[in-house]
């Protein structure tokens, strides 16, 4: 069995499966209070940690505004009121709800019999200083009307911080769609396991900073519900680095460790396919071959000194016409083939070319949109070997069209892909999400937006290609290799934000920051 924490990091559930893991953990004949208590503890120390009882010396208490639902999550608000109140916070409870679950309504009777004031009107908290969310966790399942849904509302416009307990209150667990309205949370604790709504791009303005509460749920119960093998995973540093291919056997050559052709640019976009080329040279793969019209030959050279650089025809519009290989070269002579970035809509027959190739291949960008307009789903059918999509959202949409949309539910969308196309599907975006063609998901937790930049996406495909290339003689599962790739990139972004701000990275910065990610 893995260690603990790095199994708990890794899992994903819906709702349907988190109550399934709780109901096994109540038959068990846990008693459903004592697990509030001791989730409402845990909870309450990280607050302590984050905004404490007396922020400012002589400046008075930290007023707190506890906003409790009817269910569960406000019993959980409430365990929380009573800790923060005994220990030294002023706490003023909202509780507008008239029909609340029976152990909520105990908590709150308890909370009042301590002196802890309890109000039906907001206003009587404006001027807390910040908030808990109560309100509504897992067992949210409808569109939140008023007066709740305005009472949201007025707290969002406070601008003041907010910590929510479980999910930010208006979240669908599953979709992460905003249901009517929802808090805007600067924290959000999720409890016990990562639930999927927090991987879903929609979510992201209102979860805040997310951090997992680890209340002891017993892995077996959780692979009971999972069936040992999580459908949904998160990207783990040990997960990603388990992949790369290091350390490399001391005795190699430069074709054992992978032939990579990048198939790229065209005289509009030139610096795709340099992009493109140095995030395959980052991924350290033992050949680089890359294919650009003849006229971008020189600057290739110029760029990638140790690749074999191949000069294409032309179109009249300065697409690569045809692929032109060195002689005593053809196309099995490579361990995988990335296409598409800067190829234009003329590249048509070239795409066309390597689809009927029995090698792994990746296509992005242009290599999507031609695809698209072969008919994705009859031209993949002719694939033999493995195929790697890279669409971000709009790429998707034209691919998929009458599959799935990646608005509603991308982790639902990005499945169906991959299960009707059998390719594996890498659906780019703030949580980047990949299936294979079982419809196992693996999801890209953390990111930044400073990679929502051009070229950010060609440096993926290279870096992505490269490392399928080095795979390609080991037994490691292409949707694995997908996944570091995807992490590693992000990574990258992330230590290029840290040291140059969000408006530092562009493309070309983020290819040198890859190595760093993982020689740190
Ligand atoms: N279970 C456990 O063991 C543990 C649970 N824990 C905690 O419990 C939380 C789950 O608790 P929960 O199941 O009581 O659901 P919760 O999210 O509080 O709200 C449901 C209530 O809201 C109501 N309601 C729903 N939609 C509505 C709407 N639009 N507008 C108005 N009302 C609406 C709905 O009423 P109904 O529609 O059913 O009449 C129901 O009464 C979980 O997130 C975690 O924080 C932890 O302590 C760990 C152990
Ligand atoms: N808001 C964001 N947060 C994190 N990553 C992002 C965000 N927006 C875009 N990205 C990442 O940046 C890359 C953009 O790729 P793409 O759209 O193909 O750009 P291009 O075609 O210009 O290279 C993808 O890896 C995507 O996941
Ligand atoms: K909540």
């Amino acid at each position: 069995m893995q260690d603990r924490q790095e199994y708990i990091s890794q899992v994903v559930v819906t709702a349907e499966q988190m109550r399934d893991i709780e109901g096994r953990i109540f038959a068990a004949k846990m008693p459903v209070a004592a697990l509030m208590e001791k989730v409402a503890g845990l909870i309450f120390r990280r607050i302590q940690v984050i905004i404490p009882p007396y922020p400012i010396p002589d400046q008075g208490k930290s007023r707190v505004g506890i906003l409790v639902g009817p269910g569960h999550n406000g019993g959980d608000a409430l365990v929380v009121a009573r800790e923060l109140h005994f220990r030294g916070y002023e706490v003023r409870i909202y509780s507008a709800f008239s029909k609340l679950k029976e152990l909520t309504s105990q908590h709150l009777h308890y909370a009042q019999s301590l002196g802890i004031p309890c109000y039906q009107e907001l206003t009587q908290l404006s001027d807390c200083d910040f908030f808990i969310d109560g309100l509504f966790g897992l067992g949210l399942e409808k569109a939140i009307a008023n007066p709740i849904a305005s009472t949201i509302n007025q707290i969002n416009n406070w601008h003041k911080p907010i910590i929510s307990i479980d999910l930010p209150s208006g979240l669908h667990t599953d979709t992460g769609e905003v249901l009517g309205t929802a808090i805007r949370a600067t924290y959000t604790f999720c409890l016990g396991l990562w639930k999927l709504g927090f991987l879903q791009d929609q979510a992201l303005d209102y979860i805040g900073k997310a951090e997992l509460i680890d209340f002891d749920i017993p892995l077996a119960d959780v692979q009971a519900v999972l069936q040992d093998a999580p459908q949904i995973k998160r990207i783990t540093k040990a997960t990603a680095l388990s992949t790369l291919p290091l350390p490399r056997p001391p005795v190699t050559h430069k074709y054992k460790e992978g032939h990579l052709l990048l198939i790229c640019g065209s005289r509009r976009y030139a610096g795709g396919a340099i992009l493109t080329a140095l995030g395959a040279r980052a991924s350290g793969v033992g050949m680089l071959s890359i294919a650009v019209p003849e006229s971008l030959k020189q600057l290739l050279v110029s760029h990638l000194p140790e690749a074999l650089i191949i000069g294409c025809p032309e179109t009249e519009t300065g697409a690569i016409a045809h692929l032109q290989l060195p002689e005593k070269t053809d196309l099995s002579s490579f361990n995988a083939i990335a296409c598409g970035p800067g190829l234009t809509k003329d590249a048509t027959s070239i795409v066309e070319q390597v689809i009927t190739s029995d090698r792994s291949l990746v296509l992005d960008a242009d290599g999507l949109n031609i695809l698209a307009q072969l008919g994705t789903i009859p031209t993949l059918k002719k694939r033999q070997a493995a195929t790697v999509l890279t669409p971000h959202t709009g790429e998707f949409q034209r691919l998929f069209h009458d599959i799935a949309d990646p608005k509603e539910d991308r982790v639902k969308a990005v499945q169906s892909a991959a299960m009707q196309t059998g390719a594996v599907v890498l659906l780019k975006g703030a949580r980047t999400a990949i299936s294979n063609p079982q419809g196992f998901v693996w999801i890209n937790p953390e990111s930044t937006p400073a990679l929502a930049r051009g070229g950010s996406g060609d440096v993926l495909t290279g870096l992505l290609g490269g490392l399928l290339a080095q795979a390609a003689t080991k037994q490691i599962a292409v949707e694995d290799i997908v996944a570091t790739a995807a992490w590693w990139h992000s990574q990258a972004g992330i230590l290029a934000a840290q040291e140059r701000t969000e408006l530092g990275v562009d493309a070309l910065t983020l290819t040198q920051y890859l190595m760093k990610v993982v020689s740190n």
